[in-house]
């Protein structure tokens, strides 16, 4: 089986619209990317709750698929037609079926953060079989190990954790940071994500791993101290999650934060030097983590 895939590049004022009337006209899907993604004018948006969420790159990209027996042309000319535009330039070109799960799993290998802390996938032998190896499949929740905010964490967590610490994980995610914590010898680990199905991946890894750890949604988390608190989230959320998190840190605790642009590490750290000792930040590809020691509540 094969499909033709269209790359148009469009106006971002009405990329939504086109994509839809492409959708209307009978393509199989469509997907709007940054036309100039992989270039240095590439923009990062990261759709971070609090944020505008209509906003599109200047120039966007759309690809769209269709059966490999579509008139191709005829339908994007119906789609511009029901959106009142003029025919656009694009590529066309034939896209072969794929064993997409070995491609999947050949882009996931093993991942170093230490001598003696290595992310494996389920599927792939441990390269060293002696270290800590945390076993976790890409699945529908982030932290694989591979990005380099998580990846600032796990190497914060190589370095720091002694044994016995209780441990907060804030945006769980795929629970990576609080199984880490756990293998590493972490007394206790909770997770705590806003998405239901980040909570239920951090579950199965947990069980994968044979650790035990609490992940729950906010509401569920109870107003505990921890040793250590961690949180990778983005900029903005942890712009308004600072009391909260400072709530949750013994005095004397650490925080560790992540998902940070290096452009943001100032304010960041400003905002949490209300209630934290902050440390000199460590910047990995652009990323930036903070961390910081909780001061006595006045
Ligand atoms: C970048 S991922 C980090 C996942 C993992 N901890 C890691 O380090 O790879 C951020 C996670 O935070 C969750 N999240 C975002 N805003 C949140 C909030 N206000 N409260 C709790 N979780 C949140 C997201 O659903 C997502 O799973």
């Amino acid at each position: 089986m094969a499909w033709l895939q269209a790359t148009i590049d469009t106006d971002s004022a009405v990329a939504e619209r086109l994509a839809d009337a492409l959708m209307d006209a009978g393509a199989l899907s469509t997907a709007i990317e940054d036309a100039l993604a992989g270039t240095d004018q590439e923009q990062p948006i990261f759709g971070e709750p609090g944020m505008p969420v209509d906003k599109l790159w200047n120039h966007s990209r759309i690809i769209t698929l269709f059966a490999e027996d579509a008139d191709v042309a005829l339908l994007i000319a119906a789609a511009c037609n029901a959106c009142k535009l003029g025919m656009p330039v694009y590529k066309t070109e034939r896209v072969e079926e794929q064993d997409w799960v070995r491609l999947t799993q050949s882009q996931f290998e093993p991942i170093r953060i230490s001598d003696r802390l290595w992310i494996t996938p389920t599927w792939h032998d441990a390269p060293a079989p002696d270290a800590i190896n945390l076993q976790l499949d890409p699945g529908l929740a982030f932290g694989t190990g591979s990005h380099p905010t998580t990846r600032l964490c796990l190497q914060w967590l190589d370095a720091h954790i002694a044994g016995g610490e209780s441990v907060l994980d804030y945006g769980c995610g795929s629970g990576i940071l609080a199984i880490a914590a756990l293998k590493l010898g972490a007394g206790s680990a909770v997770g705590v994500d806003i998405d239901a199905q980040a909570v239920r991946s951090s579950r199965d890894n947990a069980d994968q791993n044979n650790v035990t750890a609490t992940f729950c949604l906010p509401d569920a988390n109870p107003a505990a101290q921890y040793d250590v608190v961690l949180a990778n989230i983005l900029a903005n959320p942890l712009r308004m999650l600072g009391q909260l998190l400072a709530s949750h840190v013994k005095t004397g605790g650490k925080i560790v934060l992540s998902g940070i642009l290096a452009e943001q590490a100032d304010e960041l750290s400003a905002i949490y030097a209300q209630w934290f000792t902050m440390d000199t930040p460590v910047f990995d590809e652009g990323w930036t983590r903070l961390t910081g020691t909780r001061r006595p509540s006045v």
